[in-house]
């Protein structure tokens, strides 16, 4: 059938013709246009533009990174010094908390100014959490920490029922606990009531989780990991909820015992980072889980930590950090706090459509790879 033919069977105009303008009335043309400036506005407010508020300023405030030592939470590390912050990275082994010390400060902005410090601590114990806040605190002056960052983590990988029952706890213990319980300790020190008289100038604070898109699209293989990033994800959108509660109460701090600050909760959601962890995943990572996840395109540490500093100071909420992380997000908003109500709407609904091809596309590879292969080898870290 010629085309045109079947153009003019939708009643659509020619648009191969500028007359073709001539068929839409001025109504229609009128709100094409007003659609295409509020995505066109969306989309440069995603990126930046027009703001100018730094919504995450750094220089002079202490800063504390758990999982400092290595991969994304050194890079943090490394680009907070060049902004001017006072760094405390945390992690269990010294030998590579030192170098990452010794690394802050060759990157800092102004070495006569800055402080770096270093705790040695295993975070799946909360006792040992309240020993870094407190010991932060009393480093910092007596003043508790701006900027808490959750970064400390590693994934190991393995099919459900390959993986002893005993292993899947501990990635619970290193990935959910590590955070709750850092976020137990330094929210426990930043929401102390302190009375009308007693309240000075403090600002706004911030605590970071860090999570992973697998969190809002769990990927087969991921099963001993997944699970514990999704609790994170969970514990996040519980807090920024609650933590209103101590907001509203610092607004009536002249008045009533509240909070010393304000507080921002925020969390991150990388693809693939090419860390030391990432390397060590990668060397007992199922075939079928390599190959569900080839789309993406793993990022440098210090990428991803440029993409979510940059996130921060946009005063974003989920962040995400490249294109295909956008549309994982998109498809399980659910009832998380948006960035941007237009913005984050549309991404949602081309998520979801994408989504419609996604799921059958990740559920027909592992049908077929067990077709083809038959029963998986238990990888030999099992
Ligand atoms: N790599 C990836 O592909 C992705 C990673 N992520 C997440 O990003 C974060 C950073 O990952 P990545 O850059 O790979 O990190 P690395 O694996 O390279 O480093 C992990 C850091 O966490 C510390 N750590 C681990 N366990 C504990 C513990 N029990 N107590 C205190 N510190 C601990 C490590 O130090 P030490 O061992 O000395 O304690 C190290 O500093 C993690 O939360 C990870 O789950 C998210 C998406 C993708
Ligand atoms: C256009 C849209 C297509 C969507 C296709 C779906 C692809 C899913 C990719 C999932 C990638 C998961 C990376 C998580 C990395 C991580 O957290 C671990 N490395 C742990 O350290």
């Amino acid at each position: 059938m010629d085309p045109r033919d079947l153009l003019a069977r939708f009643h659509m105009p020619q648009l191969s013709s500028f007359q073709a303008l001539d068929n839409y009335s001025t109504p229609v043309l009128g709100a094409s246009a007003l659609f295409c400036t509020i995505i066109a506005y969306t989309i440069a407010k995603m990126f930046g533009y027009g703001s100018r508020k730094n919504e995450f300023e750094v220089d002079g405030k202490t800063v504390v990174i758990t999982g400092g030592s290595d991969g994304m939470g050194k890079a943090v590390a490394l680009q907070l010094s060049a902004k001017g912050a006072n760094v405390v990275v945390v992690a269990r082994t010294v030998s590579k908390l030192q170098n990452a010390v010794e690394e802050m400060k060759a990157s800092a902005v102004n070495s006569s100014k800055q402080k770096f410090h270093y705790i040695s601590a295993d975070l799946t114990d909360p006792a040992e959490c309240e020993r870094v806040i407190a010991e932060v605190t009393l480093w910092n002056s007596g003043a508790p920490p701006d900027v808490v960052w959750c970064c400390a983590g590693f994934s190991r990988p393995g099919f459900f029922v390959d993986v002893p029952i005993k292993e899947h706890r501990q990635q619970m213990d290193t990935l959910y606990w590590t955070a709750a319980n850092t976020a137990h300790a330094t929210l426990r020190s930043w929401l102390t009531p302190v009375s009308p008289n007693e309240q000075v100038k403090t600002p706004r604070r911030h605590l970071i989780f860090t999570c992973s898109t697998l969190a809002f699209v769990p990927i087969a293989g991921y099963s001993p990991y997944s699970p514990a990033k999704a609790a994170i994800r969970s514990l996040s959108d519980t807090l920024s909820q609650e933590i209103e509660m101590y907001n509203g109460a610092y607004s009536q701090r002249h008045s009533t015992n509240a909070p010393a600050a304000d507080v921002k909760i925020h969390t991150i959601f990388p693809m693939g980072i090419l860390s030391p962890g990432f390397d060590n995943e990668q060397k007992i990572k199922p075939e079928l889980t390599k190959q569900l996840e080839e789309a993406d395109k793993p990022q440098t540490p210090s990428d991803v930590a440029k993409i979510s500093i940059s996130a921060l100071e946009r005063g974003e909420y989920l962040i995400t950090t490249m294109f295909i992380g956008h549309i994982l997000k998109g498809t399980a908003l659910g009832p998380s706090p948006r960035n941007s109500i237009i913005g984050d709407t549309l991404l949602s609904w081309l998520s979801n459509l994408v989504f419609l091809q996604v799921i059958p596309d990740l559920r027909g590879k592992a049908f077929k790879w067990g077709k083809k292969n038959g029963l998986p080898t238990p990888n030999p870290a099992s």
